[in-house]
């Protein structure tokens, strides 16, 4: 079955395209975004859900999607996906870094222009019949000084255009470097020495616990008499109740809003006043920005769900089309890895150590950490999966170590994982061949060589003559097939380890009849 997407919110149709095009079918419902009920009842059919910014992507949607991948947001906001109830459902969210940011700059330009000149208020009043020459008086925009709030991408190229424009720009960003500032010709300042000098101030940052309130009325008052305010990212940013407050007593001169703390903002207070100038959430609403973010969501979701390829993802590591298939087998490996120490283990991990040696260390390893996190976990958590394992495993309190070294084998790869128990520590290493299929190698210090099937025996016993036969003569008895056999032990009557591919599951009495042999230290049945 193909997979499927849902576009909720109103997408370049250049999307659906891109889609159909890559073997995806693509429902273009731009309607459900702003209908969260209809929403929940249609997502359970979908693979990916690609949106905007009406979509709300919220735990109780997730909680319905029981297919969902990805969702993929096209723009740069992820404010509106609650992305830890994603993570924790195993979900990858991705979003367009950089596709709107020039349209989005160029809007907080126009704003700045528009506050300058009255454009809009001047517009309305000429087209009303009259001819206030006298009434626009504005205010010249080149050695005027802004203040930038968030200097990455967007903040960045307003920066720019602002430099052309003539002006002195400040920086407030505590993630920019001094050398980044005086390579795009900035001066970065703290936050008070910004608010103190800037004529005109632009917001930039993402929405957090940091950046809420950042214009704050404590903050408004630190600026100069007559400053301008343009907030053309996040509402939220800017106080609004404090800003009208400012704007009434004429302390701040104007502001121009793209974005409120509620939207759609159709009832704001701010809206009575005159010095403001107000835009429905247009920042990124271009058509080549429309067009760029369709295409880009597109073809990232796409090579997710078709490729495993993962770009721009804000809760899982990028894997680029390239590397998703020379990664693709190791992932099943350390997940099969993963699966064999969590069915071992007979009591909770505390810390999972993954090495990576030999030319498997120089790819992303991240993901494949994490993919053996949630092999681990898998026998405890049906649905866990490897964009989910990290977070489950740090609200479980199991630390996860991940170590990168030359070759120190004769493998071109191996992958070793260390579980530390209660019970002493859990050792499994394996590889890939050449054939693409995972093996495994080792357990504990015992050297095996046994490929991974759906329907397995492990069996941990003293290494004595006979057992091999007891063992073979209670599975002929139930009629149980052996598929392949895969022996190893530390040294002659010493400890031995048998992984044994059977056809189907084995019976539970035969399993008992196993543990029962003699020497026998634990026998269990393995899936993968
Ligand atoms: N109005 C619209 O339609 C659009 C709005 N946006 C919004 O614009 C904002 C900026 O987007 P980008 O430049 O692409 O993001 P970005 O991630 O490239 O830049 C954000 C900058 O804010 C800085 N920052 C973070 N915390 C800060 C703090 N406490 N104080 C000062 N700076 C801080 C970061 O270091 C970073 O440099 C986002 O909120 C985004 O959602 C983006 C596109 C369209
Ligand atoms: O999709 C839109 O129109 C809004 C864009 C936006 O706010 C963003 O990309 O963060």
């Amino acid at each position: 079955m193909p997979p499927r997407v849902l576009i909720s919110d109103s997408l370049s149709p250049a999307a659906v395209e891109i889609f159909r095009l890559r073997g995806i079918e693509a429902d273009f419902e731009p309607s459900l975004g702003k209908d969260k009920d209809r929403l929940a009842a249609a997502i359970a059919a979908y693979d990916g859900l690609a949106i905007r910014s009406a979509t709300r992507v919220t735990a109780d949607v997730l909680a319905r999607a029981d297919r969902l991948k990805v969702v993929g947001r096209a723009g740069i906001g992820v404010d509106n996906v609650d992305i830890p109830a994603a993570t924790a459902k195993g979900v990858i969210v991705m979003n367009t870094p950089s596709g709107n940011s020039v349209t989005t700059a160029e809007h907080a330009i126009a704003l700045m222009f528009a506050l300058a000149r009255d454009i809009p208020a001047a517009d309305a009043s000429t087209k009303r019949g009259r001819w206030e020459k006298n009434r626009f008086l504005g205010v010249e925009i080149a050695g005027k000084t802004l203040g930038v709030i968030g200097c990455g991408n967007i903040g960045a190229i307003v920066a720019d255009r602002a430099l052309g424009l003539k002006m002195r720009v400040l920086a407030f960003d505590p993630f920019l470097t001094e050398e980044r500032a005086q390579a795009i010709g900035v001066e970065k300042v703290d936050l008070d020495d910004l608010l103190a000098r800037a004529d005109v101030i632009s917001l930039h940052t993402p929405l957090n616990a940091q950046t809420r309130n950042i214009l704050s009325a404590e903050a408004l008052a630190k600026t100069r008499r007559g400053v301008r305010i343009i907030n053309c990212a996040r509402g939220g940013l800017v106080d609004e109740a404090a800003l009208r407050r400012a704007l009434e007593d004429g302390h701040v001169g104007g502001a121009a809003l793209d974005v409120f703390a509620v939207e759609p903002a159709i009832d704001n207070p701010l809206f009575a006043l005159e010095n403001v100038v107000c835009t429905p959430h247009l920042g990124a609403s271009t058509a080549e920005a429309q067009e760029k973010v369709a295409l880009q969501i597109a073809e990232q979701m796409s090579d997710y769900l078709t490729r495993g390829a993962v770009s721009n993802a804000v809760n899982f590591p990028s894997i680029s089309a390239e590397e998703a298939p020379r990664l693709a087998p190791f992932v099943a490996l350390a997940e099969k890895l993963g699966l064999l120490v969590g069915q071992i283990a007979r009591c909770g991990v505390d810390t999972l150590s993954v090495t990576f040696e030999g030319a498997i260390a120089r790819e992303k390893t991240k993901a494949l950490t994490a993919a053996a996190l949630a092999g681990m976990l898998r026998p405890i958590l049906d649905s866990v999966n490897p964009v989910s394992a990290p977070a489950i495993a740090k609200e479980r309190g199991l630390s996860v170590d991940e170590v990168s070294r030359a070759a120190q084998s004769d493998y071109e790869s191996l992958v070793t994982l260390v579980a530390k128990t209660r019970d002493g520590d859990i050792k499994v290493a394996g590889t890939v061949f050449h054939d693409g299929k995972p093996r495994l190698l080792r357990i504990g210090e015992i050297n095996v060589d046994a490929e991974f099937a759906p329907s397995m025996i492990y069996t941990e016993n003293e290494d004595r003559p006979g057992y091999i036969g007891r063992f073979a003569g209670a599975l002929g008895e139930s009629q149980v097939n052996i598929a392949t056999f895969a022996l190893g032990r530390d040294r002659p009557g010493g400890r031995a380890v048998a992984l044994v591919a059977i056809d189907g599951p084995l019976p539970e009495a035969t399993l008992a009849e196993l543990r029962a042999l003699p020497g026998v230290k634990q026998a269990i049945t393995l899936k993968f």
